[in-house]
């Protein structure tokens, strides 16, 4: 089975004319993948984890190879077993933080784009993203079985169903 990551960094947007209502506005960097897997997708930044590479810092290597940012605390929000024709395919470990320096820059891998929280493109993004990436988002925990059939690729898979469960812990050997 494949093990990758994903990360999101949140920022809060203060600059003059983007808060509305004296609201913060809250974002998320996406990236819109130019290569592999997801291809023209939106997704968070990360990648596969490399032999003997603790998933932790993978999200950190993969979020600095493909947008040039500086992720620090992740904060541990998910763990998704994705699964193809009842296979094991992919188990993906999802972070989330709040702390990053530099600034986004695209490679020949992705190219980042602040969004809001309430306007992320789910139309253009992994079906399943719009179950789970809402919930990571406010500041939730998940683990979720999501389902595909169709044979690879896994982005020409259809998804066909889904287990969620919300609020789960992360404590221990598990947050890495
Ligand atoms: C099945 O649903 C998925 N949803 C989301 N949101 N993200 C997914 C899904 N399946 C895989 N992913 C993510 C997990 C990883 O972040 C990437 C994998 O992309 P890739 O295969 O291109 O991995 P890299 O290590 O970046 O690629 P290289 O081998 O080219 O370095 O997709």
């Amino acid at each position: 089975m494949i093990e990758a990551t994903l990360c999101f960094p949140l920022r809060d947007d203060d600059s003059e004319g983007a808060a509305t209502d004296g609201d913060t506005l809250r974002e998320v960097l996406l990236i819109e993948k130019r290569r592999g897997l997801g291809e023209g997708w939106y997704n968070g930044p990360g990648g596969k984890c490399e032999p003997g590479e603790g998933p932790r810092k993978c999200a950190i290597r993969e979020t600095r190879e493909e947008v040039g940012l500086e992720v620090r605390d992740l904060e541990k929000a998910g763990e998704l077993r994705f699964l193809l024709d009842g296979e094991d395919h992919t188990f993906c470990h999802v972070y989330r933080t709040r702390s990053f320096g530099g600034e986004p820059t695209s490679s020949d891998e992705a190219h980042p784009e602040w969004v809001p929280v309430d306007e992320v493109p789910y139309d253009q993004m992994w079906e399943d993203d719009r179950l789970w990436l809402p919930g990571v988002l406010e500041g939730r925990s998940v683990t979720a079985e999501l389902r595909f059939e169709g044979g690879e690729p896994l982005d020409e898979a259809a998804f066909v169903d889904s287990d969620l469960e919300w609020g789960v812990s992360f404590d221990g050997a598990r947050g890495q």
